[in-house]
């Protein structure tokens, strides 16, 4: 309700500034006649003026004023962008229209530029579009704010960063500036130095048009201005080798900013993201982090950095330019900044045009790559079914998809061209119309002519540029927004436990156990589990599939911390010990083990300094690996390919049971570990799980097959997260329950009830 009252007192307001600033256009007309009752076509076209400028304003202040009230909605938040970035078109349209009148009256040495009623209308006029454009701001920002404070929860990221001003966003081209090179101190003195070259640069080669000039001068009139010539001549020279040591020097010096930066970036994202929790891994796709490590650290550290450096030179260029073309003609300057409102109108229609083509062609292009990426990562199963050819297609379709989304963003692209073009030649051809005829009437010389022809270019140079930058400086900036999020995150479980005793015992306790996964918070997983197992001991976890067995091995390893109750090694909480003591004492063999692209012997050295090759030969031997790794032509030094591809399941399992094996752990967790060795290999494996049992080593073993579970000290029996039954192997046949049931079957788990 304060959102709508306040909108309809800013429509007031508005309505206010309406008022004034017509009233100072009648001021301005009435001024103008006033003094123009001889009555000439120069008059006229003024009154013209006058009528347009008045029918323009009046109808953007009244269609920005309903439209504000009528859709003070969601919805009303990119109508109130789009009349709010275009309402800079009326202040530009007003000093155009009194610089059209100024150059008329200047050139007919009328009485009119002299006359107090002119200038006074003139900078009423300017200060009521102040007030105009001010008050436009405010009732956008009113509802912007109003839309913010009933959606505060909804909307994207996007849109919401849509929503910032070009204050807001230069600020936070800044802040993201600021922020990374927080990251790295050092590379400062780098950037300031190249920064102060790219100033000086930029200074000494906006001088270069000017002294050209000069140059020509001296050659028209040889006999008498040999001294100017020679003196421009040595000026230039002077310039150029100036230019080219600081460009040379600010290349330089921001490309070893760019590069430490990147580095540095690099690192701190990719250490904050291995202290992650394993709940974010669950919940963020590896694609997305490594397109954050690869491709955002470059955008938003080269690219934030390039384009920052292109955007402060063009800045210093345009200022300095637009300084020596009023230098060199006040007119002709006049009539140069007349002639880029409009292209810039159509800059930023086709401008839109282009950005929404170019998004659906991202869009387009990542579904092509999803389907080659899906196709390589599954090649065995797309040639198992011979889809080969169905598999083509179907990335020929999506390129084909985003052929035509190229096509027209060629079609656009080329009538930009053609448009802009088209009015790069009408401002030459009325530059040189209009400088000539000044030239003829020694208003202008030659020289100075051909300088402003040669600033004027430059001035549409760094135009173009400028809009450019800035939009590859938000896309920057948008990276690197994602990139300190994920920096700056601190993981939800921290790993700050100190002790590490000499040697645990391997007592594990589950006490009064619930637990839900973050990624599925509504889901209880376990539900108020409690069990023990004592040092020495082997325990199978037996139960249906998605029972929760590999959940508490989950919980074992301080993967995930509990909703409720407690997870106890030797009586203290497992939080409570050092990260890296804990994952020593406690090793698993999980389902599906994950080898490193490296050689088998540092695969089970994984993580432990200082191994000798014998130490890794005999845990090789207890896992029952060794005699096919000596088979291998290049032995314990075979590279096993990415996530151990190059070996077969068994031979995978093997190496990572012993570098299970090779820590010489507590507590062996092995969660199905054997599940595809055959018959003779798993039992010799249990045969080294066995000589580990008899050394006090506690294991606990969640498996399928029957030979592995009915050797095991305790069965703890597991459904849906409760455990429904425990004991010993012929105990738990005479209660004829869950258990018994899932060994008359004899494919544990697979089949069971539930
Ligand atoms: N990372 C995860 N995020 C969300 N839910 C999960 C995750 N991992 C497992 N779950 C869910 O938790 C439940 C228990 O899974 P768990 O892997 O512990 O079962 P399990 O008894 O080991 O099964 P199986 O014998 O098939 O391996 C299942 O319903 C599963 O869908």
């Amino acid at each position: 309700m304060a959102g709508k009252m306040r909108t309809v007192a800013a429509v007031l307001l508005l309505s206010l500034a309406d008022v004034a600033v017509n009233t100072i256009l009648y001021m301005n007309g009435a001024g103008l006649y006033k003094f123009t009752y001889d009555v000439n076509y120069f008059s006229i076209f003024a009154s013209l003026l006058d009528i347009w400028a008045l029918g323009l304003l009046r109808g953007c202040v009244t269609i920005g004023a309903v439209m504000s009230v009528l859709y003070n909605t969601r919805d009303a938040v990119p109508r109130m962008k789009l009349s709010r970035s275009w309402i800079g078109v009326i202040p530009a349209a007003m000093c155009a229209y009194t610089c059209v009148k100024l150059l008329l009256y200047s050139e007919k040495d009328a009485k009119f530029p002299h006359v107090p009623w002119f200038w006074g209308s003139f900078v009423g006029s300017v200060v009521g579009c102040a007030v105009f454009y001010l008050n436009w701001t405010l009732l956008s920002t009113i509802v912007t704010q109003s839309y913010r404070s009933i959606n505060s929860e909804e909307g994207t990221d996007e849109e919401r960063e849509g929503l910032l001003g070009s204050g807001a966003k230069t600020k936070s081209i800044f802040s993201s500036m600021k922020k990374l090179f927080s990251y790295s101190k050092p590379v400062i003195p780098y950037f300031l130095a190249a920064t102060s070259f790219l100033v000086g640069g930029a200074v000494t080669a906006t001088f270069l048009p000017f002294y050209t000039g000069q140059v020509i001068d001296g050659i028209a009139k040889i006999e008498t201005s040999q001294a100017k010539f020679t003196h421009a001549i040595v000026i230039m020279c002077l310039l150029t080798a100036l230019t080219s040591l600081f460009d040379g020097m600010r290349t330089g010096l921001f490309q070893i900013t760019m590069i430490k930066l990147n580095i540095r970036v690099r690192n701190l994202l990719f250490r904050s993201l291995t202290r992650q929790e394993i709940g974010f891994f669950d919940s963020v796709k590896t694609g997305e982090i490594t397109s954050r490590l690869i491709s955002d650290t470059t955008t938003s550290t080269e690219m934030l950095i390039l384009n920052l450096k292109v955007f402060c030179a063009t800045v210093v260029r345009v200022v300095l330019t637009v300084g020596f073309m009023f230098k060199l003609s006040w007119r002709l300057s006049v009539l140069t900044l007349l002639l880029f409102p409009p292209i810039a109108a159509v800059a930023k229609v086709y401008g839109r045009c282009l950005k929404k083509v170019a998004k659906e062609i991202q869009t387009s292009l990542a579904k092509a790559n999803d389907v080659a990426e899906e196709t390589c990562a599954n090649m065995r199963t797309v040639r198992s079914f011979a889809n080969e050819d169905r598999e083509c297609e179907r990335y020929n379709e999506k390129l084909q998809d985003a052929y035509k989304l190229f096509f027209r963003e060629a079609l656009l692209l080329g009538s930009f061209i053609t448009i802009e073009n088209l009015f790069a030649l009408v401002q030459l051809v009325l530059t040189l119309f209009y400088g000539g005829h000044l030239v003829i009437e020694t208003k202008l010389t030659g020289g100075s002519l051909v300088s402003f022809i040669l600033y004027q270019n430059h001035l549409r140079d760094a135009l173009e540029k400028l809009t450019d930058v800035y939009v590859q400086l938000m896309v920057a900036v948008g990276a690197s927004k994602k990139i300190i999020e994920y920096i700056e995150r601190e993981p939800e479980i921290e790993n700050g436990g100190k002790m590490a005793p000499s040697r645990p015992e391997g007592h594990i306790e589950f006490r009064n156990v619930s637990f839900a996964y973050p990624s599925r918070r509504s889901v209880q997983v376990l539900k108020d589990i409690s069990f023990k197992v004592s040092p020495g001991e082997v325990v199978a976890l037996v139960g249906p599939s998605g029972s929760g067995k590999s959940t508490c091995v989950n919980l074992l390893e301080h993967f995930y911390e509990t909703t409720s109750g407690q997870v106890l090694l030797d009586g203290n909480p497992i939080m409570a010990y050092d990260h890296k003591f804990l994952h020593r004492m406690i090793a698993l063999v999980g389902q599906e083990p994950v080898l490193f692209a490296r050689s088998i012997k540092d695969n089970i050295s994984y993580a432990l300094d200082n191994c000798s090759l014998e130490e890794v030969q005999q845990v090789a031997r207890q896992a029952n690996a060794h005699q096919f790794i000596a088979e291998l032509p290049e032995g314990y030094e075979t590279e096993t390919g990415e996530k151990g591809m190059q070996l077969s399941g068994g031979q995978k399992q093997r190496v990572a049971i012993a570098r299970a094996l090779i820590r010489r752990p507590a507590v062996l967790l092995l969660d199905e570990a054997t599940s595809a060795l055959d018959a003779e290999s798993e039992q010799m494996v249990q045969q080294a799980i066995e000589n580990l049992h008899g050394s006090g080593h506690t294991v606990i073993v969640i498996a399928h097959r029957l030979s592995t579970v009915e050797r095991a000290d305790r069965i703890i029996v597991i459904d849906k997260g409760s455990v429904v039954e425990q004991g010993r192997h012929r105990e738990l046949m005479q209660q004829d329950g869950l258990y018994a049931r899932m060994v008359r079957r004899e494919m544990l788990g697979l089949d069971a009830p539930g």
